[in-house]
């Protein structure tokens, strides 16, 4: 035993050296990036959070830079100029997904969209999500249910109000946000019962978890099998409890016997499958990665965009009385906002774009190289993982004065938008695999935050100064907050 150790470290250097005399010869010119150590590349190098690692990196070594993570070459993208050339020019070699050893397991051997490969099926895939669940037509038929669920949002605060105590505006956001995507995923609201004692909320949280944390079976595939941190096992565990629960909610569709009017994603891709309209294959394992892919791909990224929203309009007073006093001007203060009302409200987009300037959910996007490519005189080789580094683009200094500023005047004068045409802003990714669910988020964003700057005056809890709210960020495959929010709520429209 004492032996195994000592000839299984040996055998990885044998490895490593045997590698790179094989690319020795067809060595071009990298990018330049901090030094690495054999075998480990650069992973030493990486602490809690990967996104402030590759922040500080790209800081000192520039635009494009090169780093390994174990076997795999990693390209790090932080210049708008540079991305243009990832998720434009060459959109067609880049879009593709870096394997995820851990999604694989929940992903039902990765039929879904969000980790899925490049390729025929993919397009499918995407095609069946842009048109049948995410088109414009669809997102409307849910309009009723999020006025609902809003509504009792506001009601439960309005309710707490009364006492002037604190809210918990994480725990309102975060269940609100999973109230309105199960509704529209599968037609209810989650029930903890209907899985094991630590409750959906969680096990979704599991996911996001456990595929975001860097899993050394991807940087060395051949330790995949042995799953030295257990997170395949963990994604196994939690896969076993939500693959159930996910199949006796399709069972209950197909056996209601009631035609409802407002179809949700279940009822649609039921009908889908049993019409054999797909141009591919489309059974029940489809359904059931895409149900997992959109609520995994929904409930966080949009709670915490609006909360990281909340979160600077807290702390900067000014700004939140400015937002106000819009809403006042556009809705007044007898009636709650409506849908139709967001296209009037021009700072509330201002404020928007600058909050997930500041705080993009998925700041780091990642793609893989489908062929050797050459980008700004740099050689990217085929199967190398490339990230789009958003956090430091959106903080690059050439196109943002001030930029850890949060200052929504910015966009004044500017036609800079979050909808990926403009390559300093891509909270939503651009090009083949930017967010299908954009429209959806933008809806749901700025109703939410308007709603709740509308209703409610907003207070820090103990005295507490706008400039000491905490704002520690928890690295993940979204970005929340570290800690939760709390406020103290004052209702101020004048009907009851
Ligand atoms: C504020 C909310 C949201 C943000 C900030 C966000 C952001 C993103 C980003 C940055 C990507 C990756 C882009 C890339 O790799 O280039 C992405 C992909 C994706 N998003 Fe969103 N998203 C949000 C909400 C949603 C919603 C509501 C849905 C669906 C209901 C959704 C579904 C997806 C899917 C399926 C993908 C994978 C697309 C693919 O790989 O082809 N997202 N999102």
């Amino acid at each position: 035993m004492a032996f195994v150790l000592p000839t299984f470290i040996l055998a990885l250097i044998l490895l490593f050296i045997f590698y790179e005399l094989l690319n020795i010869k067809n060595k071009k010119k990298l990018p330049p990036g901090p030094k690495g150590i054999p075998i480990l590349g650069h992973l030493h190098l990486l602490g809690e959070n990967l996104t402030h690692d590759l922040h500080k990196f790209s800081l000192k070594y520039g635009p494009i830079i090169y780093m390994k993570f174990g076997l795999v070459p990693t390209y790090v993208i932080s210049s708008p100029e540079s991305a243009e050339k990832i998720l434009k020019t060459y959109d067609h070699i880049f879009a593709s997904r870096p394997h995820n050893e851990t999604a694989q397991y929940i992903s039902y051997g990765q039929r879904n969209l969000i980790f899925s490969k490049y390729g025929a099926y993919w397009r499918n895939m995407r095609k069946l999500c842009t048109v049948h669940l995410l088109s414009n037509m669809k997102i409307n038929s849910f309009q009723s249910t999020r006025s609902e669920e809003i509504a009792i949002m506001i009601k439960s605060i309005k309710e707490i109000a009364q006492g002037r105590v604190d809210v918990d505006l994480s725990a309102q956001v975060s269940k609100l946000s999973a109230n309105l995507s199960c509704l529209m995923v599968f037609g209810k609201k989650f029930t903890d019962e209907d899985l094991d004692k630590r409750g959906f909320k969680y096990l979704v949280q599991e996911v996001t978890t456990l595929a975001a944390t860097p899993n050394l079976g991807d940087f060395f595939p051949f330790l995949g099998v042995i799953d030295l941190q257990g997170l395949t096992r963990r994604m196994k565990d939690t896969s076993k409890v939500l693959d159930p629960f996910v199949e006796k909610i399709i069972d209950e569709h197909v056996n209601a016997k009631d035609h409802k009017k407002n179809k949700d994603f279940v009822d649609t891709m039921m009908e889908i499958m049993q019409s054999g309209e797909a141009e591919f294959q489309f059974d029940r394992r489809h359904v059931k990665a895409v149900m997992l892919d959109m609520l995994v791909a929904s409930i966080d990224t949009s709670s915490s965009s609006i909360e990281w929203m909340l979160s600077e309009l807290l702390r900067n007073p000014d700004i939140m009385k400015k937002l106000q006093k819009e809403l006042e001007e556009v809705v007044g203060l007898n009636r709650m906002v409506q849908e139709s009302d967001l296209e009037n409200l021009k700072y509330l987009n201002m404020v928007f774009k600058e909050s997930f300037r500041l705080h993009a959910a998925a700041p780091l996007l990642l793609h893989e190289a489908m062929e050797d490519c050459m980008v700004d005189d740099f050689y990217i080789k085929k199967g190398s993982q490339v990230i789009v580094n958003a956090y430091t683009i959106h903080r690059d200094p050439n196109f943002w004065t001030d930029a850890d500023k949060f200052l929504p005047e910015r966009f004044l004068e500017s036609n800079v938008d979050v909808r990926g045409r403009d390559y300093q802003l891509l909270p939503f990714g651009s090009g083949r695999r930017s967010c299908p669910g954009m429209q959806l988020a933008l809806i749901i964003v700025r109703l939410v935050v308007a709603q709740l700057v509308h209703c409610f005056d907003w207070e820090l809890p103990n005295e507490m100064q706008p400039k000491d709210l905490d704002m520690t960020e928890q690295f993940g495959i979204v970005t929340g907050r570290a800690n939760h929010l709390m406020a103290v709520p004052t209702y101020r429209l004048q009907h009851s």
